[in-house]
């Protein structure tokens, strides 16, 4: 459904001058670097996959959004979503896909929610009764009914969200892309995209690219990451096999008040008595939490419980500590 062959693309970016009148001078040298942001980037998404496209700050997933999408021209490479070239057949392509980038909003922000819908769906030239189709589903799903009539400006960030995804949607794309769609929101409005991006994958075989920085999202969604890094692939496959190859624990942090019986405390437990607070590493694969905080309860009044999970980031730093495997 989505191919990219050794795509590639620079920007061009001028050189910045040093001491006086530097702002005066970078602008008259009109001396521009090439910097490379995606860099010989070749995969494959088949139709109904879902796709965690991951990577530290800067690493360049949105430009490559940006060229799956047409967007942007590449400088060398081909993309083809749903059998066309996205640069090609702009228009097309754009029949074929929805966007929804996580920091900004396609919905009009003084129209009451509802008339957003409605100005897309008619740009998308969506007949009536595919509109109300899918009006009929989607407001169901994603619980907009109560807020259909409130302008874009007053909704709470999850519930633009809900509308940005719904937007998305309303011309019934193949591909869903979704550049960090659960930005800001708290654990409950996460939870309600998820598992509707979930239901959408699994029911309408939709297929879906999601960049996120959540390592939650890639667990609970994706069936294949890809793993960027300065332009380049680093990792295609499942976050199984990444976690064989790349194991990271995941870390229990509980906060006492008062006294800890620290004998009580299982093995491998690392207590801080300045802080009161008991770390334990596990691995989720292997270990219920609630096994440990059960354990770590018999320990002392517990006033704070803690858990952190593995960030990609520390995944990608593994990833250059054992440089064979990259
Ligand atoms: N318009 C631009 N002009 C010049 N450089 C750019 C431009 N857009 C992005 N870059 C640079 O290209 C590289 C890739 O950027 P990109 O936005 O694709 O990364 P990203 O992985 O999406 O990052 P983030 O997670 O922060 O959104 C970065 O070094 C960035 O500074």
């Amino acid at each position: 459904m989505i191919k990219a062959n050794d795509l590639t693309k620079f920007y061009y970016v001028s050189e910045q001058k040093k001491g006086r009148f530097a702002t005066l001078r970078t602008f008259i040298s009109g001396k521009q670097n090439k910097i490379p942001a995606v860099s010989d980037m070749s995969f494959e998404i088949p139709r109904g996959g879902f796709v965690g496209y991951i990577g530290p700050n800067g690493a360049g997933k949105s430009t490559t959004i940006k060229m799956l999408t047409g967007i942007l021209h590449p400088d060398g490479g081909t993309v083809e979503v749903a059998g066309l070239s996205p640069q090609r057949h702009r228009k097309e392509v754009a029949r074929k896909i929805g966007v929804v980038f996580g920091q900004r909003t396609q919905l009009w922000w003084d129209l009451p929610t509802r008339d957003s819908f409605e100005l897309l769906a008619a740009m998308y030239k969506v007949g009536k009764q595919d509109y109300d189709k899918a009006m009929e589903v989607y407001a169901e799903l994603l619980g907009l009914h109560e807020f259909l009539d409130t302008p874009v400006r007053k909704l709470s960030l999850g519930q633009r969200m809900r509308a940005d995804l719904c937007a998305a949607l309303l011309h019934d794309p193949d591909v869903v892309f979704l550049d960090e769609p659960t930005i800001g929101l708290d654990v409950t409005a996460k939870t309600r995209i998820r598992s509707f991006l979930k239901e959408l994958n699994e029911r309408e075989q939709k297929t879906i690219l999601l960049t996120t920085h959540d390592m939650d999202d890639i667990e609970q969604l994706c069936k294949q990451i890809i793993i960027i890094n300065h332009g380049q692939k680093v990792y295609d496959g499942s976050l199984d096999s990444l976690r064989e190859l790349y194991p990271l624990p995941s870390v229990l942090e509980v906060e006492y008040h008062g006294r800890v019986e620290e004998v009580l405390l299982p093995p491998g437990t690392q207590y801080d008595a300045g802080r009161n607070v008991a770390r334990i590493s596990f691995d989720k694969q292997t270990t219920r939490p609630m096994q440990l905080i059960d354990a770590l309860g018999q320990c002392g009044e517990v006033r704070d419980i803690r858990v952190q999970t593995p960030k990609i980031e520390d995944i990608i730093s593994e990833m250059y500590a054992q440089p064979q495997m990259v």
